[in-house]
């Protein structure tokens, strides 16, 4: 057997820097003594048995493995060489052929998980550069299958427009929630049951989803065949614009990811 894989993570304190630590550690890839995060202002208290440093360099040093997890504003201050060693980032917007010059490796994972990691249940669409061993895509997927789904795409351009419909994602329902739970509330239910209630309809809806294989086109015709309460809100929303204004923010997401590496 090999020497057990180190992992640093630049951001570890991070909301998806630690969840990537606390899945990673739970999936038993890495001992929480041979993972290294690094802070900028003070240090979290989580995984007390990481190592903890605010040296980003010495934090590559001790990694087999660097995973860039700041704001892609905060990237132009990471100033390191990974050495040639793997590494990964799951930045929005940022570059394959920028990461590599700029952390001084060619193996080099762009990665764009989502919110969800949290929970273990991040969708993660992946490509590596052209200098990505077989055993770096094998790390890569151990890590990123610790955190939830993972898929491998075929260009960056995917990954730039998978940074809105999954990476941002999380946020779609979360928005849909927000404004039923308002509606309901103005509405004189009281906000423990309007929590209560539209959260059981999400979550219940996303395991109906996971557990039916029908495309979700089918299952809206389905209740639009009732010509009931369910026909009256779907085409009210339809006739409000619902899906342009889904395909309107998902353009804007991919314009924003495009210009962000630009930027970057
Ligand atoms: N959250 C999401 O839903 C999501 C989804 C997909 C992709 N992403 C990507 O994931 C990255 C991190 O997002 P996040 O939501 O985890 O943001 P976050 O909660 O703000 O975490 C970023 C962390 O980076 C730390 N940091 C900044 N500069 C640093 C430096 N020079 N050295 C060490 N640590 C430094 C920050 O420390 P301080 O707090 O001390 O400033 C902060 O803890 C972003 O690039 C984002 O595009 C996020
Ligand atoms: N959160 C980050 C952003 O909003 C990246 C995807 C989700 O830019």
């Amino acid at each position: 057997m090999g020497e057990p894989l180190s992992i640093g993570i630049i951001g570890g304190g991070g909301w998806l820097g630690r969840a990537i630590a606390e899945a990673i550690v739970d999936a038993q890839i890495v001992a929480a003594e041979h993972l290294t995060l690094s802070y900028r202002s003070g240090q979290p208290g989580f995984l007390p048995n990481a190592t903890w440093t605010r040296d980003n360099q010495e934090l590559a040093d001790r990694s087999d493995v660097i995973i860039v997890s700041v704001r892609p504003q905060d990237w132009p201050a990471i100033d390191i060489s990974a050495d040639g060693k793997l590494a990964m980032s799951v930045m929005a917007g940022v570059p394959l052929d920028q990461l590599a010059r700029r952390l001084n490796t060619e193996r080099v994972v762009r990665t764009l998980p989502n919110a969800a990691a949290e929970v273990r249940n991040s969708y993660t669409p992946w490509i590596g550069s052209l200098g990505v061993t077989a055993d770096d895509r094998n790390v890569a997927c151990r890590i990123l299958e610790a955190c939830g789904a993972a898929d491998e795409v075929e260009s960056e351009a995917d990954i730039d427009y998978l940074t809105g419909l999954t990476g941002s994602g999380p946020a779609f329902p979360a928005l849909l929630a927000a404004a039923m739970m308002d509606d309901a509330i103005r509405r004189g239910i009281s906000p423990d049951i309007a929590r209560r209630s539209v959260s059981a309809v999400l979550i219940g809806t996303g395991k109906l989803l996971e557990a039916r294989s029908d495309n979700p086109k089918d299952i809206v015709r389905t209740f639009l065949d009732y010509r009931g309460t369910t026909a009256a809100a779907i085409e009210a929303m339809c006739a409000a614009g619902f899906e342009a204004a889904v395909a309107d923010g998902l353009a804007a997401a991919l314009q924003k990811s495009v210009s962000m590496g630009q930027a970057s």
